[in-house]
This record gives C-alpha cells, sequence and structure tokens, in this order.
C-alpha cells in the first residue's frame, strides 16, 4: 500500500494508508498540502507565463508542454548541457521540496515545468540517468503515476494517486529500477519537477 506524509502533521507525522490502496514501490515517499491553494493558483499563473514548448522526439510531438532551466537534457542529441537559470520565483518551492527531500537547495540542479491539457500524459520512463533524486510536485488536477518493472515475461505493476499540492520523490528501486507514466489526462495539470545531478 501507498504510505502518504501529510506535511501538515510535521516530521515523523502519523502515516496514513492511501485512500486508492493503490500500491507504490520501495524508494517513492509523497506528502500531501505542501503548498497551500493560493499557492497552487501563483504558482500555475507563472508557469502558464514561462512559455513552454511542446516535448518534441524526433518527428513525434508530444501533447504535453515543457521547459526546463539549470540544465537541459536534448533528448534528439542525448546532449546534456547547462541551460537557463532557475527562475527566482520558485526558489520558495525548491527550498521546501528539497526539505521534503532531506536534500540540500542546492542539490536541486535542475527544474522542469511541464503543462498537461486535455489529452496529454507521459509515457513509460526511466528519468534520464544524468539526474539522481527526482521531486515533483502536482498542481491542478488529481492524476496516477503508474509503475512497472519487468519480472521474468510480465511486469510487476504499482501506482500512486497524486493529489493537487502534494510531492512524490522518486529514489532509489522506485527511481532507479521501476518506469513511470502519467495516464492522458482528462483535465489540465501542471507540474514541477526538481532533479538533483548523478
Ligand atoms: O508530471 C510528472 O509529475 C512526471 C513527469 C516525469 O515523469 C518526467 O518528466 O520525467
Ligand atoms: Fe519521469
Amino acid at each position: 500500500m501507498t504510505i502518504k506524509k501529510d506535511a501538515s502533521s510535521g516530521a515523523g507525522g502519523a502515516l496514513q494508508a492511501d485512500l486508492f490502496g493503490s500500491v507504490g514501490p520501495p524508494g517513492l515517499a509523497y506528502a500531501e498540502n505542501i503548498i497551500s491553494e493560493a499557492e497552487e493558483r501563483t504558482l500555475i499563473a507563472r508557469i502558464c507565463d514561462a512559455r513552454l514548448t511542446p516535448f518534441r522526439f524526433q518527428r513525434w510531438e508530444g501533447k504535453r508542454l515543457t521547459r526546463s532551466f539549470g540544465w537541459t537534457y536534448d533528448f534528439e542529441t542525448n546532449r546534456f548541457a547547462p541551460g537557463d537559470p532557475i527562475p527566482g520565483w520558485i526558489e520558495p518551492l525548491r527550498a521546501r521540496a528539497a526539505r521534503f527531500a532531506g536534500l540540500e537547495t542546492d542539490a536541486l540542479a535542475q527544474l522542469l515545468l511541464i503543462e498537461y491539457g486535455v489529452g496529454a500524459g507521459i509515457g513509460w520512463h526511466r528519468d534520464r540517468p544524468v539526474f539522481d533524486h527526482v521531486i515533483g510536485i502536482s498542481l491542478g488536477a488529481r492524476a496516477v503515476m503508474r509503475f512497472r518493472r519487468r519480472k521474468g515475461t510480465r511486469f510487476e505493476r504499482a501506482e500512486a494517486a497524486l493529489a493537487p499540492r502534494s510531492a512524490y520523490h522518486l529514489s532509489g528501486e522506485a527511481r532507479n529500477a521501476w518506469e513511470h507514466s502519467i495516464a492522458a489526462m482528462n483535465e489540465p495539470r501542471w507540474s514541477v519537477t526538481f532533479r538533483s545531478l548523478s
């Protein structure tokens, strides 16, 4: 069962089982209400102003809009390079994400903003190995992050419900051994992902 920790109950607060009774892999940490509804609205407005562009891979164009800061990974050329500086408006959230994951704020060297319009999702993948820890904050509609790991000829599967204003942290097995994906959304969702470098 996915264990979900409510940030408002403080560190070491009561653990409660996920309402969906879903199963998350080891290395997945999850906390709800890491930002207020007012902060969520402000962040969504900032992301909408941040000139995101459709994610492209060869001749395929994804329905989600993305923009990265700090470091960029070009999926066409496999090139990993310094990018635009992480904007100041995201700093308070970056500090909170770092605290949630038990990392130094400066360790979160990459920022990825994503807008999932209706019909947009993200296919099965593991994040590039140039990155280490992955911390994601969800805004807008609730989503389900699905996990799978090959076991012989079959897949072992798990999933975690991502509430708006929640954060997840992928490390260890959830980060390295499992793939994750998000099914196409019926309502818009935005995500803010911070990653440390390997
Ligand atoms: O939107 C999310 O929370 C997940 C994004 C993701 O998996 C990725 O960009 O690698
Ligand atoms: Fe990912």
